[in-house]
């Protein structure tokens, strides 16, 4: 696996529902290498949670299916492991912290017993070392008086403060890998700039790998080595921050960056939306998903699926415009910019 700690292969991820079958993840592929962080950015219902939920195989068991795909976690496939191992690597392993932080808080337990339980539970350690190590990483997480605050409700904190009680239980065991969906999304902008801060602070001790979930462009050039964009259940284009940034490929990372918020810009500016809205997942077409809102759109764009073309450094897009018979003069002069 060279230095990669994760490799997700051609994974499908469908639901069934009252409207048909919806194909949610279309054949995702993607590689986290150890230590750097992977954001993974698009529109609302684009299929980024699924696939985060997928790696930690915390799919509702009701209705989900992953009908094909591997992922390997050093050497095992995730998709292949009795759940009772599965578990023993999620929180240990791999940890997951989710935009709302009582998702994974219990509301009626005090902060340290939750947080010395999952200590318990996945390093074995006695309740007193588990109690010593709770305080260090809630100091560790800037949650002053942090000894008297094991004894407080998670109502009882506010919502920063619940979220980095989230981030110091998703990384008090060292988890070699940390999997962010929408991590910062409900908090004020300052709160944010701090969890931010926090976690990439947390990963430069530890050498944790993270994958950040995000739609805001300015946490991803704060925090990413590279960017997957994903559109209708597929990653459409990847490459490294600034190859994403400066040098887009596909038209829907273009309008991408036009409609999202950027780190150094007047967040007053009005974002430019991309027209239209995504397909629905439950009745695609044969052709180019975002044909129908793509600028630069061609006949074959509405009747056959783009292949991904590889370019340098592993950047690479799924776009017709890219294809080496497309003439160049039909391809998109890049809608990059600062950030
Ligand atoms: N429990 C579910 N039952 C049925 N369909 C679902 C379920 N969860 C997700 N989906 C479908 O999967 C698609 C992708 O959902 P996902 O949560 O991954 O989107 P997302 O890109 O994370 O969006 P957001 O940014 O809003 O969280 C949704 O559009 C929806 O159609």
């Amino acid at each position: 696996m060279k230095d990669h700690i994760l490799e997700v292969e051609d994974l499908h991820v469908s639901f069934h529902t009252q409207n048909g079958v919806v194909n949610a993840v279309r054949g995702v592929n993607f590689t986290l290498n150890k230590g750097e962080t992977l954001a993974i950015v698009g529109e609302s219902g684009s299929g980024k949670s699924v696939t985060a939920k997928a790696i930690m195989r915390l799919l509702p068991k009701q209705n989900a299916r992953i009908t094909s795909g591997k992922i390997n976690y050093e050497n095992h496939d995730l998709l292949d492991m009795p759940i009772r191992k599965v578990q023993q690597i999620r929180g240990s392993q791999i940890s997951m912290v989710f935009q709302d932080p009582m998702t994974a808080l219990n509301p009626t337990m005090k902060i340290g017993k939750q947080i010395i339980e999952g200590l318990k539970k996945h390093q074995n350690l006695t309740n007193q070392q588990a109690r010593i190590k709770a305080i260090e990483m809630l100091k560790l997480v800037g949650i002053p008086n942090a000894e008297e605050r094991l004894d407080s409700y998670p109502h009882q904190y506010s919502g920063g403060m619940r979220q980095r009680v989230v981030i110091a239980m998703a990384l008090a065991c060292n988890p070699k890998i940390l999997i962010a969906d929408e991590p910062t999304t409900a908090l004020d902008v300052t709160i944010q700039a701090q969890i931010l801060e926090l976690m990439k602070a947390l990963q430069k001790k530890t050498g944790a790998s993270i994958i950040i979930i995000t739609h805001d462009l300015g946490v991803v050039a704060n925090m990413a080595d590279r960017v997957a964009v994903m559109y209708a259940g597929e990653i459409v284009e990847m490459g490294t921050v600034e190859e994403i940034f400066y040098t887009p490929q596909h038209p829907y990372t273009m309008g991408l960056l036009q409609s999202m918020p950027k780190l150094h810009e007047d967040r007053t500016k009005p974002l430019i939306p991309i027209p239209g809205s995504p397909p629905d997942l439950a009745s695609l077409g044969a052709g180019c998903p975002f044909a129908p809102r793509c600028p630069y759109t061609m006949k074959v764009c509405h009747y056959f699926a783009p292949g991904t073309s590889e370019g340098t450094n592993g950047h690479s897009v799924a776009c017709w415009l890219q294809d080496e018979r497309t003439p160049k003069e039909l391809q998109p002069v890049g809608i990059g910019g600062t950030y």
